[in-house]
């Protein structure tokens, strides 16, 4: 009996608001999950990321399998007790991964073989293996191994990759074993043809998963094409599985993410861009480097919930930026984490509310009108 279930509560439109039931808690869709690449979300407390609102959060195959490794993770008890976070954890498969880090990539049928980027020691990666590492790092959601290609790209090597990822789909489904603990997603692949990404949607759906994320995206495309491959696709996948729109992004793709029926994202962005000093806000964007905020005494903004945009000057988070002090990366990732999370729980409450079509517009207009 499978002990991750999705539910559907509500819909609107396209959009969607669910809840992902797993033996370490629910997961509230839409959802935003910070990504903690190697164990950690980079400069957050697991309770800090906690209390932002998060109920899921992401590690990373390449990454954990280079170090510590995965056998070493899970001798000391799986990610979850390694980290000492107890909630869900989605894990990537590691194929994005491999081809925009690793050195000395060679991908043939079997998988794909490369140099660490560390230290130059030699992994495969196949989606056997992938399996294996996400199941020994004990996570709750788990992805197949995919090829990902960068846009622009030829027709011929966007088929070529969808064609190989259903075959990876395949081997990465008889591989898991139909595991009962947790959930195994394929990945849509296409680019931006929608006969390719059709043919994806149908191929996976003739294997079976659990939930669909749609991969090949955020790899350099504009805005305007992505959001036209959502609206072709998410119609054409289950309704009642998770979808999952892969390293996506800032506020305003996930707004329009959701508008297109996508249930959950993840990016680095909020919490690196808090590391180079921006913070995000009810008004849009702020960049705190810059100068015109020295003898600025209004805290960032006096009516946000988030009592980190209410206790400091702006001055001051400026000066934490320009001086390179540790304690901006923790603040400014705090509050980029936790405006993300606002966002997609006010999300969520529109969609149960049928006023999804205002929220998008109040929330534009705010982002438009910035009182930065
Ligand atoms: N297995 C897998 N398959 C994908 O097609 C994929 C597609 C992806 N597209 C992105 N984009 C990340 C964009 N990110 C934006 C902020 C700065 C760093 C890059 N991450 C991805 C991860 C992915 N993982």
């Amino acid at each position: 009996m499978k002990q991750v279930t999705f539910t559907l509560s509500a819909t609107d439109g396209m959009a969607r608001r669910g809840r992902i039931d797993t033996p370490r808690g629910e997961i509230n869709t839409p959802a935003f999950m910070p990504v903690g690449t190697a164990g950690t979300v980079k400069a957050m407390y697991p309770e800090q990321v906690r209390d932002t609102g998060a109920d899921i959060l992401l590690g990373n195959t390449y990454h954990l399998m280079l170090r510590p490794g995965a056998e070493r993770v899970a001798s000391l008890g799986g990610l979850h007790t390694f980290m000492n976070w107890e909630r869900p954890i989605l894990t990537d498969s590691g194929g994005f991964q491999v081809m925009s880090l690793a050195k000395l990539r060679k991908l043939t049928e079997r998988g794909v073989t490369f140099k660490s980027h560390i230290d130059g020691s030699a992994y495969e990666l196949t989606p056997e293996r992938s399996i294996e590492i996400q199941t020994l790092l004990d996570s709750d959601i788990i992805m197949q191994l995919d090829e990902c290609i960068a846009l622009p790209a030829e027709r011929k090597e966007m088929e070529r990759a969808m064609e190989l990822s259903i075959r990876w789909a395949d081997r990465s489904k008889t591989a898991f074993n139909n595991q009962q603990n947790r959930m195994l997603f394929g990945i849509v692949q296409g680019g931006d043809d929608a006969e390719l990404r059709s043919r994806s949607a149908a191929g996976l759906q003739s294997i079976g998963f659990d939930g669909y994320s749609i991969g090949g995206l955020a790899v350099g495309e504009p805005q305007e094409v992505m959001f036209r491959v959502l609206s072709d696709i998410t119609p054409e996948l289950p309704a009642d599985k998770p979808r999952y729109l892969m390293g996506v992004g800032k506020p305003d793709d996930i707004l329009g993410g959701i508008e297109r029926g996508v249930d959950m994202f993840d990016c680095v962005h909020p919490t690196r861009a808090g590391r180079h000093g921006h913070a995000y806000t009810r008004f849009g964007v702020i960049n705190l480097k810059n100068a015109r905020h020295r003898d600025d005494h209004r805290p960032l903004d006096e009516a946000s919930p988030n009592p980190n945009c209410r206790r400091w000057s702006r001055a001051y988070l400026h000066h934490l930026v320009k001086t390179e002090e540790i304690l901006g990366a923790m603040v400014l990732s705090q509050i980029n984490l936790a405006y993300y999370q606002e966002l997609t729980a006010r999300a969520r409450a529109a969609i149960e509310a049928g006023r999804m079509t205002d929220f998008a517009a109040e929330t534009r207009a705010a982002w438009a009108a910035g009182d930065l």
